[in-house]
């Protein structure tokens, strides 16, 4: 047994910051998606099937046909320095704690994939954080992401000890720092164009139509976020139509409507020959928008006639982005930065 005076000196009094995204694989490679993959899908926030109907169907089909495809589209946006969705995170951490300062600890981390959120947040409480705001990068609400950062971290906190106080980031679809920063990202790329578009697409990534029925806020929080960005932009960008959709359809339920590729197709057949296309709902580019939007989109929409077509990027690490997320975790922060 330990005596007082033989007690491990454990740093205290520190203030920490978790930034938290969805995770990537590791490699663009089939065994390196099917372990992301295998990891992400079995989460019961993610895919609200019943375990026993739903592994058979994962293990026995998923994970033998999507890895392949998948890998194929990560091995066309892939960087230098890995995912973007990765390389963009741990940036947005570097420029926190530039911003933030040696007194606070900037770490980020993943739900699913590496670096595990709760390996972070334990590195953290080893080098002294006893307070800890952890942060979704999820301007919405779902149970399928910002929920299942929170349950993840609930698992690691039950297997300490001695743990450290926490706080967590609302979302913050509605919030004025958002909506500016989203209106002054986007115009500022509006402006860079070569061409003026007719139209506007801001494209969320989807979910199945019965997590709204369900009460999941999910829905109602992109459409709020589209309502205000739009009559933000209304001012500098007079006549711009903007028109909201859902992208990343997976598996055969129904999925919130209306589909981005059947919008970018629409769009077409009706005439519109110059378009943007905006996700607003992710904070880093990653997969979806890089293949899915930039390359695939572009596709979908020249062959319905579009002449002009860009993907704009996300807040990433842009001065705008960067400030609004500064101020709302200062806010959030409160008296802890004292
Ligand atoms: C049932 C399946 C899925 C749900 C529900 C879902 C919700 C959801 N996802 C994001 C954000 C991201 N998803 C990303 C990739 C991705 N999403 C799914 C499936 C569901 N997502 C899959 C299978 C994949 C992997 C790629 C593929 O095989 O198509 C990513 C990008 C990750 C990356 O590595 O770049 C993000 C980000 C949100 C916000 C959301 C619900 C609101
Ligand atoms: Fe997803
Ligand atoms: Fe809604």
């Amino acid at each position: 047994m330990l005596r007082p005076a033989d007690h491990p000196a454990a740093p205290t009094g520190g203030t920490g910051v978790l930034l938290v995204n969805l995770g990537t694989p590791d490699a663009p490679t089939t065994p390196a998606v099917r372990r992301y993959l295998a990891e992400f899908l079995s989460d019961p926030r993610v895919v609200e099937i019943p375990r026993l109907l739903w592994q058979p169907i994962l293990r026995g089909i998923v994970l033998n046909v999507r890895p392949k495809k998948s890998a194929h589209a990560y091995s066309q946006v892939w960087g230098p320095d890995g995912s973007p969705l990765a390389t963009i995170t741990k940036a947005q951490a570097e420029g926190l704690q530039a911003r933030l300062g040696e007194r606070v600890m900037v770490r980020w981390g993943m739900r699913y994939g590496r670096p595990a959120l709760g390996d972070e947040l334990r590195a953290m409480k080893e080098a002294g954080c006893d307070r800890i705001l952890v942060a979704p990068l999820y301007p919405q609400y779902s149970g399928a992401t910002t929920a299942t950062v929170i349950d993840a971290l609930g698992d690691t906190l039950r297997g300490m000890r001695w743990q450290p106080a926490i706080r967590t980031l609302p979302p913050y679809f509605d919030d004025a720092l958002h909506i500016e920063a989203l209106r002054a990202d986007l115009s500022r790329q509006l402006a860079g164009l070569s061409f003026r578009p007719e139209a506007l697409v801001l494209s969320f990534h989807g979910m199945p139509e019965r997590t709204l029925f369900l009460g999941d806020p999910y829905h109602c929080q992109c459409r709020k976020t589209a309502r205000l960005l739009a009559a933000a932009l209304a001012p500098d960008w007079p006549g711009l139509r903007v028109e909201v959709s859902f992208q990343s359809r997976f598996g055969r339920a129904k999925w919130l409507e209306p589909a981005t590729d059947d919008v970018l197709a629409r769009e077409g057949a009706a005439g519109t020959r110059r378009l943007a296309i905006a996700a607003p709902g992710f904070s880093a580019d990653c997969l979806e928008t890089l293949e899915e939007l930039a390359i695939r989109g572009q596709e979908q929409f020249a062959e319905a006639g579009g002449t002009d077509y860009a993907a704009l990027d996300c807040l990433n690490t842009g001065e705008a982005g960067m400030a609004m997320l500064e101020a709302l975790i200062r806010r959030e922060l409160g008296g802890w930065l004292d």
